[in-house]
């Protein structure tokens, strides 16, 4: 275990409801600085829910969440988001009446550390379907290149850690590699992501360590590889 300095997020004994449905069940998570989470389980299971409870968008919650040190068990998600952290929701999340150089540069802001190395071309040069559509409108993109636009977005505030929920959801298989060929390239560039995807095996390939949710549960934790292996993965995944 990495002494808690090193952990950019630690939460413990989280529970969230919708309304008095009790979906997640006292949950720990901690991820550390660069380090890439895979959350798997099936559908329904609460990994949105952990995302977004992590987040500050669910507001019945209870356990403890730090950021850097600071505890935000109560922020709201503007102030979740102005820690470092970025979240590129299922459904992408651009704003489909700007266009794609608008959307983007009014995403930018400087790290936490006041770092400023994923300029706006460093961006486009990392998506360059992007570059020639630049003032196309969020709502005349693809699917795909919507997806990339909300991970641009994400990249051009300089996080520490980027929650990627079902980022290639419905996507072309093409488009859905050069999504994981950024998020690889999100990984190398040492920010810390948390992954949500259907497809456990490419995860479990890019993750350093995994955890599997059933109903609101971690069942099965550990090592990438580790979870892999494990003969219990494909019945708590449903494969
Ligand atoms: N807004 C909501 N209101 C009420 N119940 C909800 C809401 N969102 C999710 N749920 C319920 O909470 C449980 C966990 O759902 P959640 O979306 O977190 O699962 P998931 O593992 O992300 O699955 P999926 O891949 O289907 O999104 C499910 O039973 C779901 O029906």
């Amino acid at each position: 275990m990495k002494p808690s300095s090193e952990f950019i997020l630690e939460a413990s004994c989280i529970h969230a409801w919708y309304g008095s449905s009790h979906v997640l069940h006292g949950i720990d998570l901690a991820i550390g600085r660069g380090e890439t989470i895979g959350l798997l389980g099936r559908n329904g299971m609460g990994k949105s829910t952990l995302i977004r409870t992590l987040l500050g968008h669910v507001t019945q919650r209870d356990g403890r969440i730090t950021l850097f040190g600071q505890d935000t068990s109560r922020a709201r998600p503007h102030e979740v988001a102005r820690l470092g952290v970025a979240y590129v929701p299922e459904g992408r999340g651009v704003f489909p009446n700007l266009s794609v150089r608008e959307n983007l540069i009014m995403a930018a802001r400087r790290g936490r550390d006041g770092r400023n190395d994923w300029s706006y071309g460093r961006v486009l040069e990392t998506f360059p379907r992007l570059k020639e559509r630049l003032s196309n409108l969020g709502a005349q993109l693809s699917g795909g290149e919507q997806q990339m636009l909300s991970i641009g977005r994400a990249l051009m505030t300089h996080p520490d850690l980027i929650i990627l929920d079902e980022a290639t959801e419905g996507l072309a298989p093409l488009i859905v590699l050069d999504i994981w060929n950024v998020i690889s390239a999100i990984r190398a560039s040492g920010i810390a992501t948390l992954i949500v995807d259907r497809d456990y095996r490419k995860v479990l390939t890019q993750a350093d360590r995994a955890l599997v949710l059933q109903k609101g549960q971690v069942v099965l934790q550990g090592n990438a590889d580790e979870v892999a292996g494990s003969p219990a993965l494909a019945d708590y995944l449903g494969v």
